[in-house]
């Protein structure tokens, strides 16, 4: 892949935070996702790849547009599979909370796993705890593992995990074993990418999220160099079932980092729709908006940050509400 094309596709995660940002506590989180989603499809269109959507929207019978399978991109670049959530949180965007994302990311064909729309197991860390952690292992023993990876004491470690019941079990422990938490309302693509920065405070991901938002933090975290490990959570038949769909047989198997994003030819974008702990969300002043977006590309671990200063008058199309 082209190292030029991180730089093409940061403009479409700048385009959905753009028209996402706009619906920041307006309860509305149909309308937040369609901006998104809608404002990314158009950008697409404009970056040079030969891309297919493998983790997107949904089917195509669900979703009018990011659908799984949909061709994109002007069709003269490298062959890729894109992996997108043009609003990963929602709700967060809904309700004006933190680590709203518009987020994508892409590899070469045949190297991003097929993650069917289930839950996923996940535990995720920065460079300096890599080959430290274990799926199967005790809570302790993997807080003990990163406490002395990172020459920390366990008390010091802040762990991040999504604020759910079917949490409880893990939440009790990591309380018994004396590490801090940080409870997410939503949105563990920004928590699982956050463990890789020691600016944000945040050593660990623990616990189940959304499979397809598990592939886009492990291509974050390959960019990083560090790890995440998951193992799908089928909930019936039917998740059973979709598993096979997408050419996943065993689907208890843990999934390694090459397993979610095969080789390191893979990029990584992602823009802040709402502030978080390391990206700002978006503003807008008048015919102007700020964006900030974080841009990486595993090959050569070069890792962005990006300001972006936006005439709003010259892109009619994002004056959305
Ligand atoms: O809300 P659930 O069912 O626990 O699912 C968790 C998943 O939902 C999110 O919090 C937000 O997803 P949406 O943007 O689709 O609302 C993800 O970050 C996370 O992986």
């Amino acid at each position: 892949m082209e190292r030029s094309l991180s730089m093409e596709l940061v403009r479409v995660t700048e385009a959905a935070a753009l028209a996402s940002g706009r619906w920041m506590g307006l309860g509305n989180k149909e309308e937040a996702d369609r901006a998104a989603t809608e404002a990314m499809r158009d950008v697409f269109d404009t970056i040079p790849m030969k891309g297919t959507v493998v983790i997107g929207e949904g089917e195509m019978d669900e979703a009018p547009m990011l659908y799984i399978g949909e061709k994109l991109g002007n069709g003269y670049g490298p062959r890729v599979d894109v992996a997108v959530d043009p609003l990963e949180g929602t709700n967060i965007v809904a309700s004006g909370q933190w680590n709203a994302l518009a987020v994508l990311a892409v590899a070469d064909h045949g190297n991003l796993l097929h993650a069917p729309d289930m839950y996923m197991d996940k535990i995720a860390v920065g460079p300096e705890s890599v080959g430290q952690i274990d799926i199967d292992a005790p809570i302790i023993d993997n807080l003990k593992a990163v406490a002395r990876a990172k020459n920390k004491d366990i008390e010091d470690l802040v762990v991040t995990i999504l604020n759910r019941e079917r949490h409880a079990r893990i939440i009790h422990e990591i309380r018994e074993a004396g590490a801090r938490i940080k409870l997410l309302p939503d949105g563990d693509v920004a928590a699982a990418v956050n463990t890789a920065f020691d600016d944000t405070g945040v050593d660990l991901l623990l616990g189940s999220g959304g499979a397809p938002e598990g592939v886009l933090a492990a291509v974050g975290l390959k960019c990083l160099g560090g790890e995440l490990q998951g193992r799908l959570l089928p909930q019936n038949e039917a998740e059973e079932e979709r598993c096979r769909k997408m050419g996943i047989e065993n689907f208890n198997k843990v999934l390694l980092m090459d397993d979610l994003v095969k080789g390191d030819d893979c990029i990584f974008a992602a823009t802040g729709v709402t502030d978080g702990e390391l990206l700002k969300g978006v503003y807008y002043k008048g015919s102007r908006a700020t964006t900030q977006s974080l841009v990486m590309r595993a090959k050569s671990g070069t890792v962005r940050f990006v300001d972006g200063t936006h005439s709003m008058k010259k892109k009619p199309g994002l004056v959305i509400k």
